[in-house]
């Protein structure tokens, strides 16, 4: 089988939601290549949780007893509960007996979030949550019966974009794939990334080891790279109270290059202009940051709505393709 699923931005493009068939009812999920569980607001949400949400009704799954789930993650949000197997149906693929995770707590972050229904994860299965037994994601669910073991990923700035299951889409990206090889130790999507430059000109140095990652909004990369990349925006300083690099709104941004796989890629200085901190308008907050305390280089969001990624298990080892929109 394969499919498409359409990727809706929420407002600054902080999240995408994709609709998705659980059980009987359709959830707008976060698709999340750096996380792999999959869980729902339910009816066993307490209700001062889940007003505004979409909810998953367990009574058309089975419940797999004594199964508990819990996750956080390191912007300090999570949620926990227990476990189903149900059907799931994504843009057409079907896994017939999926681990459903329907949440029985929620953190404040995902309560105030009423467009997201819950995440879908999309890193290995390593790192699911569940005990006793770790379940499978819905790709490794549904990866045999699919017409290629891969998954794509083609976001956009404030536009719906799409993931397809089962093959490339050659209409989505121009010029050719570059690949990476994938290192899963850390069930994430982990690769070495080369060099980088500032506005343009030639990459050098080492952006080094990150994920791609599209359940993170912005990129954290390391500390000399992000300094060298504020000294070029004027109005730029390091805001302790706001947690990251802050600049005026009107100044425009330089673009961020980074080479993959023997290919340099442009993050437009646009894509990296996040948000306004405050209603005012006046002062904004980068879409670059320093991956300090992380422990490695996150290319979310902000990076990946610039290109066509392959997410690749058609061999042994697992591997990233990237591609110009
Ligand atoms: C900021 C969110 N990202 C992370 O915490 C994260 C970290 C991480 C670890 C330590 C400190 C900061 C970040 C490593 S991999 C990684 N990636 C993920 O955890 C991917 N899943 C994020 C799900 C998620 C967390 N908060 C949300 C709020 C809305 C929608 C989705 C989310």
């Amino acid at each position: 089988q394969s499919g498409e699923v359409a990727a809706n931005p929420e407002q600054y493009d902080e999240s995408y939601l994709c609709p998705v068939q659980v059980g009987q009812t359709t959830l707008n999920l976060d698709f999340d290549t750096g996380s792999a569980d999959l869980w729902v607001f339910s009816t066993l949400t307490p209700k001062s949780e889940s007003t505004g949400h979409s909810l998953y009704n367990p009574s058309t799954g089975t419940k797999k007893s004594g199964y508990t789930w819990d996750i956080s993650y390191g912007d300090g949000s999570g949620a926990s509960g227990t476990v189903y197997a149900d059907k799931v149906v994504v843009g057409g693929v079907t896994a017939t007996s999926q681990a459903v995770e329907a949440a029985t707590s929620v953190s404040s972050q995902f309560e105030q979030d009423t467009d997201n229904d819950g995440l879908l994860g999309l890193a290995f299965s390593s790192i699911n949550t569940v005990e006793p037994q770790a379940q499978k994601t819905f790709f490794d669910s549904v990866k045999g019966s699919l017409a290629k073991p891969l998954f794509t990923a083609d976001l956009k700035k404030g536009a719906a974009g799409t993931y397809d299951f089962g093959y490339i889409d050659s209409s989505k990206y121009t010029g050719s794939i570059s690949y990476v090889n994938v290192n899963t130790a850390n069930g994430f999507w982990e690769f070495t990334a080369s060099g980088y430059a500032v506005g343009s000109g030639s990459v050098s140095g080492s952006v080094g080891d990150a994920i791609a990652d599209t359940g993170t909004t912005l990129m954290y990369l390391p500390t000399t790279v992000v300094q060298a990349y504020y000294n070029k925006v004027d109005s730029a300083d390091y805001d302790s109270n706001q947690g990251g690099y802050t600049y005026d709104c009107s100044e425009n941004l330089p673009n961020f290059l980074i080479s993959l796989g023997g290919k340099t890629f442009t993050v437009s200085g646009t894509d990296i202009n996040f948000a306004p901190v405050d209603s005012s308008g006046e002062t904004c907050f980068g879409g670059i940051q320093e991956n300090t305390g992380i422990g490695m280089s996150i290319l979310g969001d902000i990076f990946l709505k610039s290109v066509f990624v392959v997410f690749d298990q058609t061999q042994s080892t697992p591997r990233l393709g990237f591609a110009a929109q």
